[in-house]
C-alpha cells in the first residue's frame, strides 16, 4: 500500500516529499489515516541522531491521530471511520511479564518504536506519522474518546502520557506537592495533568519568562533556579519533580527541593547527566528516577481522562513543509507548547493506495 510522507534521508538532513510502502493489511492489522500529528522534542533528537540508533531513511511522528480506514479480519472494536490514536509504540512480544503488566515500553524482549526501527516479523524500517497513512496491529492502537478535540490530542500520545505515567507512578494526588522543570511540551503536559489529578503545582524554569504561561496552564506558582534566594527557601518543597529537560544538565541544585524520600525523575535527557553531588541524596533519603512514555492501558487511561475532563495541550498548527522552522523554533525553546501538523497539508499522489 502506497503512501507518503516527509522523511530525513540521513542524519541532520531537513526532511523532505517521501513515497514509501506501507505493509498490506495482516489480520490483528488496523489502517489508519492520519490527520494530525504532533512534533515531540524526540523526533528532532532522531532526525540528528543524537541518539545513535536512528535508522534512515526515517519518517518521524509518535504523536498519531487519525481515522480507521480499513481493518483485517481478526480485528475487534475497530472499525472504519472510527477516531483512533497511536503513540511510541507499534508492537512488542505480549508474552512477557512486563507486557502482561501492561507495561509494553519494557517489554523484555524489546518493543517496537513507532519510527527507526524494525518491523518484528519482516525487520522492515517501521516509518512514523510525519505521513498520510499507518498501519499498526490493534493491540496499539488507542480509541480516542468521543468529544475530544482531535486537532490537539496528538502531543497526548508522548507528551501526555510520559508525563502522565510517573504522576500515577509516583501517587500524586490531592495534597502531592509537584514541581516541573523545563516548561515545553511535555513540561506544559506535566503541569497541566498534575494539577488535574489535584496536585500543588510548581514551574521550576531558569527565569520568570514564563511565570503567566505557567499560571494559566495550570500552575500554582514559578520557581526560577536562577534566583538563589528562592531556591535555598524552596528546600524540601516538593515530593515529586518531573525534569523534562532536553539536554545534559546538573540535577544537583534541583535535589534540595525534595523533601525526605522524594524523587527527582528524569524524562527529558537521554544520555549523560552532569556529575551529581551524593550529598542531597543521602541527606533526605532522596532518589533520582527516570521514567519512559507509559504502557497502552495506562495510554487508554490518559485518554479517557483527559476525555472526561476535557485536558488537551496547547498546539500551534502547522503544514508539513513547515516543519524545519518548526524544529528550528523547537531548538530555541520557541514553541507554545507543541507544534501539530496538520497532514491534510500533505500532497497525496494519485496513486496513492488507501
Ligand atoms: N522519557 C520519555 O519517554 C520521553 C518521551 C518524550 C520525550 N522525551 C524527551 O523529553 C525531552 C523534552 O521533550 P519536549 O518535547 O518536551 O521538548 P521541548 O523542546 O518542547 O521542551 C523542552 C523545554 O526545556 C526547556 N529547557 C531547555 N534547557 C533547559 C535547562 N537547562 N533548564 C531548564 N529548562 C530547560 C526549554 O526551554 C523547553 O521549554 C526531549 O529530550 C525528548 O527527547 C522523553
Ligand atoms: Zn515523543
Amino acid at each position: 500500500m502506497k503512501t507518503i510522507g516527509y522523511a530525513a534521508q540521513a542524519a541532520g538532513s531537513p526532511l523532505a516529499l517521501f513515497s514509501f510502502e506501507r505493509r498490506a493489511l495482516r489480520p490483528g492489522d488496523v489502517a489508519i489515516e492520519i490527520l494530525y500529528c504532533g512534533v515531540c522534542h524526540s523526533d528532532l533528537h532522531q532526525v540528528r541522531n543524537d541518539w545513535g540508533w536512528a535508522r534512515f531513511p526515517l519518517v518521524p511522528g509518535h504523536e498519531i491521530v487519525g481515522r480507521v480506514v480499513a481493518v483485517g479480519a481478526d480485528v475487534v472494536g475497530f472499525q472504519p471511520g472510527d477516531p483512533v490514536a497511536v503513540g511510541c509504540m507499534v508492537d512488542s512480544c505480549q508474552e512477557c511479564d512486563q507486557c502482561h503488566a501492561g507495561e509494553e515500553q519494557f517489554c523484555r524482549n524489546g518493543m517496537t518504536q513507532t519510527y527507526a526501527d524494525r518491523d518484528r516479523i519482516t525487520g522492515e524500517l517501521t516509518q512514523g506519522g510525519y505521513s498520510r497513512h499507518i498501519v499498526v496491529r490493534q493491540e496499539f492502537v488507542l480509541a480516542v474518546p468521543e468529544g475530544l478535540d482531535l486537532s490537539r490530542a496528538a502531543p497526548l500520545l508522548c507528551a501526555g502520557i510520559t508525563t502522565y505515567s510517573p504522576l500515577r507512578q509516583w501517587g500524586v494526588g490531592p495534597g502531592s506537592r509537584v514541581g516541573v522543570i523545563g516548561l515545553g511540551g511535555l513540561g506544559h503536559m506535566a503541569v497541566k495533568l498534575a494539577a488535574a489529578l489535584g496536585a500543588h503545582v510548581t514551574v521550576i524554569s531558569r527565569t520568570r519568562a514564563k511565570e503567566q504561561d505557567a499560571l494559566a496552564l495550570g500552575a500554582d506558582a514559578l520557581l526560577a533556579s536562577g534566583d538563589t534566594a528562592a531556591m535555598k527557601a524552596a528546600a524540601s518543597a516538593f515530593d515529586l519533580i518531573i525534569d523534562t529537560v532536553p539536554v545534559r544538565h546538573d540535577v544537583t541544585p534541583y535535589m534540595p527541593l525534595l523533601d525526605v524520600d522524594g524523587t527527582l525523575v528524569i524524562v527529558g535527557q537521554v544520555g549523560p547527566l552532569e556529575p551529581p553531588a551524593t550529598v542531597p541524596f543521602i541527606m533526605g533519603r532522596r532518589r533520582l528516577a527516570g521514567s519512559l512514555i507509559g504502557g497502552i492501558a495506562e495510554t487508554q487511561e490518559l485518554l479517557d481522562f483527559c476525555g472526561r475532563k476535557n485536558i488537551l495541550p496547547d498546539c500551534e498548527m502547522i503544514r508539513m513543509d513547515e516543519i524545519d522552522t518548526a524544529f528550528e523554533r523547537m531548538e530555541r525553546a520557541d514553541v507554545r507548547y507543541r507544534f501539530v501538523i496538520d497532514m491534510a497539508s500533505l500532497p497525496v499522489p494519485a496513486d496513492a493506495g488507501f
